[in-house]
């Protein structure tokens, strides 16, 4: 027998053995799990068997309160535990089929006997406890995989560094429990596994990379050390994989104190969201909260403005670079983006502590209770020095105050009466009560309090979320009445758009963070405070004012950023982005990715020419047919061209085909042409999954996502003619895993032409 028969005969013993452990271990947990569960079911019968309830006197009610908690306490804790076990056996179910992915023999220095480590995705103990039969990926040891090749090799501990030699590093593929593959590997992980891996057709849902993590993307996922932590990766480098597996990561080193609630991820799109929405789970671990930046803001801002999202903005501004006349906007969305409007903002919020702040009446029934002059009286009374929002939240005690002995008096008033006749039975029944208790007041006097406290309680709960303060009539001031000392240039012009849209209440994108900053300048902020690593993806698209302001937000929180400048769609907003190395201050670490894994050699090599930064990007070496180019002419018909290109790319068995377009508009048009000839999906901003098939959509949706095949119906120089159009059509471009086509309109844009000829095929 061969020594390479040998040793997978050996291998395959040792997965049984292990198959066997986690058999044993299923079932003694299926057993506890049944138990715990009949016991759940009993307890929840039984709740209130165990509970004497007696509320006759004060003391006998607080026990009762305390043996109800108690109760509650037990439950909750038996069905924490139920779901822990629950989890379990699902993670044993998946290590069922595939133990682990990967092996090294590691002999430590100043030890002699040779340890064998296997690595999975979680961890599994021999049934005496004493033996690690599968290490976690996440593991100190575990790093040795990912970073070394045979040889000399060392890896972190809270311990410190401990050194030795890895004798060998084996790569396995198993399923069902078989191995299917098992590769002894070299310097980096093997290009077999990864060959295999990207070779797949594109998932409706991203996969996890434990077992072919890279050695630089493994420098991100187990950084621990910097507070803000930015990854610029060209396109497909594995950005949001390594953010992914970062989560997992930093949820199992931190397990004592941090939960999957207090990390929060902003991703760029609903259809993102879903996309990603498997990675964890997969790896044994519960979501993050994600959110797109859009709804982070709606939250804070309310129902009462619309708020442009920033693809109806991207569709305007491409309108607009092509018509060419709305120069104020343009100018006003540069100027808005960046610090200097925050700082302007600043001014004007110093301005606002000595005077201006706008108000509103408290009103009931129709009557004044309290006038806005009076409130701003009371404000600008205050000391100047206590911030404006303490000095809010002393304003509404104030107004609390002054609404209760308003209260008193509205008791005697005739609605009052009549609505107190009207109260139900339960009502007088607790007023005869209380009349009981105290013996102090006739039932009709409690009655007519009630009646007063209930219509009061709206404008109380109103005065208490400070809606006394009219933000928006007061933010109108920044572009009305006010002066700035400095102001860029057409100020007066933006000023008045500003304004105007203001008035309508709404809220362009350049907008929404300023406003929410001021809002929260003045109210203060009510931000989850227990958020502790927060994760922006495709960072590129912010800009210098969001970012700030997401910083302000969360002072204290670790930030990892993910992007690439060369996907900066939003060139207009996003000049000062954190990502461009001049901006960034502080320790802060970054990391460089150059090595593009999603798309094949060849449609690399084809996009690398125009990528926006001439960034060095480096293909994996995974091989594929060139980008074809299509060039059309007026008499060709678009549809036909287009239903031969998506017939051709489905023989050859690719599941999810996409044809992006520029705009919304575009691919409306586009959907338009192909609806009777293929089946075809178009995808929106509200477009929530993802699944295969033949989708249309613009780039900016498609943005961190990936298909088998990729189709630009037009990329001729008039459609794609302008420098801003670069990170566009790159980004289309690099969608493709394994096909790229090209239609063009007779001339094709310039960036195709920046392409050595060699690296496409033309199709007239
Ligand atoms: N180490 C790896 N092992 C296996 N697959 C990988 C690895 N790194 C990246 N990939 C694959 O490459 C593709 C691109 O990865 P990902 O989407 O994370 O890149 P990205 O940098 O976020 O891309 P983009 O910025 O273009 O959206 C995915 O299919 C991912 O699974």
């Amino acid at each position: 027998m061969s020594n390479e028969k040998g040793n997978r005969m050996e291998e395959q013993l040792r997965v049984d053995a292990v198959i066997d452990e986690i058999n044993i271990k299923e079932e003694k947990l299926s057993s506890q799990i049944t138990g715990l569960k009949e016991n759940v079911v009993e307890l929840r019968k039984s709740f209130w068997d165990d509970i004497t309830v007696n509320i006759d006197e004060p003391d006998d009610i607080i026990e009762t309160q305390e043996s109800i908690k108690q109760q509650a306490a037990l439950l909750s804790e038996k069905e924490r535990y139920h779901g822990k076990i629950g989890e379990e056996l699902r993670t044993l179910e998946k290590l069922k089929s595939s133990p682990y992915f990967g092996r090294i023999d590691f002999i430590e220095d100043s030890e002699l006997e040779k340890e064998q480590i296997y690595i999975g995705i979680t961890s599994l103990m021999d049934q005496g406890e004493e033996d690690f039969l599968i290490y976690d990926w996440r593991a100190p040891i575990s790093s040795l995989y990912y970073d070394f090749s045979p040889g000399k090799a060392h890896y972190e501990t809270s311990e410190g560094q401990i050194n030795g030699e890895i004798a060998l590093k084996r790569q396995f593929i198993i399923s069902q429990g078989q191995i299917q593959g098992m590769f002894d590997t070299g310097v980096t992980i093997g290009d077999h596994l990864l060959q295999q891996a990207l070779g797949n057709n594109a998932s409706t849902t991203m996969k996890n990379i434990v077992a072919t993590i890279q050695k630089e993307q493994n420098k991100i996922i187990r950084n621990e050390k910097s507070n803000l932590l930015i990854v610029q990766g060209v396109a497909g480098s594995g950005k949001t994989s390594a953010a992914l597996q970062r989560i997992a990561y930093l949820l199992y080193r931190y397990r004592e104190e941090l939960d999957a609630d207090n990390v929060v991820l902003f991703s760029p799109n609903p259809l993102f969201s879903s996309y990603i929405a498997n990675v964890l789970p997969e790896l044994g671990e519960s979501n993050v909260k994600q959110t797109t930046f859009l709804d982070f803001l709606k939250v804070g801002i309310g129902k009462k403005l619309t708020i442009e999202s920033p693809f109806e903005q991207m569709e305007y501004v491409l309108a607009e670079m092509k018509d060419n006349h709305d120069i104020t906007r343009m100018k006003g969305m540069d100027y808005k983006s960046g610090l200097g409007f925050k700082q302007m903002i600043n001014q004007f919020i110093s301005y606002l502590n000595d005077e201006a702040i706008q108000f509103r009446n408290i009103t009931f029934r129709g009557s004044m209770l309290i006038s806005k002059k009076r409130i701003s009286d009371y404000f600008y009374s205050l000391d100047k020095e206590i911030s404006i929002p303490n000095k809010m939240e002393l304003v509404s005690k104030w107004l609390l105050q002054e609404l209760r002995q308003i209260q008193q008096l509205e008791k005697d008033e005739d609605w009052v009466i009549e609505e107190a006749e009207l109260l139900d039975k339960e009502d007088y029944m607790n007023a005869y009560q209380q009349n009981e208790d105290q013996n102090a007041e006739d039932e009709e006097e409690i009655l007519r309090r009630q009646v007063v406290k209930r219509a009061f309680a709206t404008i109380r709960r109103r005065v208490k979320r400070l809606e006394f303060v009219h933000i928006l009539a007061t933010y109108k001031k920044l572009f009305a009445e006010w002066i700035p000392p400095v102001a860029p240039e057409g100020w007066e012009e933006i000023s008045e758009q500003t304004a105007t849209n203001l008035s309508r209440l709404f809220l362009t994108w350049e907008d929404a963070t300023p406003y929410l900053y001021f809002k929260e300048k003045l109210l203060g902020n009510v931000h989850d405070r227990s958020v502790r690593q927060l994760i922006i993806d495709e960072a590129q698209d912010y800009s210098a004012f969001q970012f700030a302001y997401i910083k302000e937000v969360f002072p204290y929180t670790r930030m990892t950023l993910l992007g690439d400048i060369n996907q900066a769609i939003y060139s207009h907003i996003t000049k000062e982005n954190p990502l461009v190395p001049e901006t960034e201050k502080g320790s802060t670490e970054r990391i460089t990715l150059t090595k593009s894994y999603r798309s094949t050699k060849q449609i690399v090599e084809f996009t690398k020419y125009f990528a926006p930064g001439g960034t060095l990007i480096e293909p994996f070496n995974r091989d594929g047919s060139k980008p074809q180019l299509s060039i059309l002419s007026e008499q060709d018909d678009l549809a036909e061209k287009l239903t031969t290109n998506i017939q051709e790319f489905k023989e050859k068995g690719y599941e999810t085909v996409a044809v992006i377009c520029k705009t919304l508009k575009e691919s409306e048009e586009i959907v338009h042409l192909l609806q009777d000839k293929v089946s075809v999906r178009k995808i929106t901003e509200e477009t929530y999954a993802f699944e295969k098939g033949i989708l249309v959509l613009p780039v900016y949706l498609a943005k961190g996502i990936e298909f088998d095949a990729v189709i630009i119906p037009d990329a001729s120089e008039e459609h794609y003619g302008q420098e801003s159009d670069r990170t566009l059509f790159y980004t289309a471009c690099t969608r493709a895993m394994h096909e790229l086509s090209i239609l063009s309109f007779n001339e094709p844009c310039r960036f195709i032409k920046e392409v050595q000829k060699d690296k496409y095929d033309v199709v007239e």
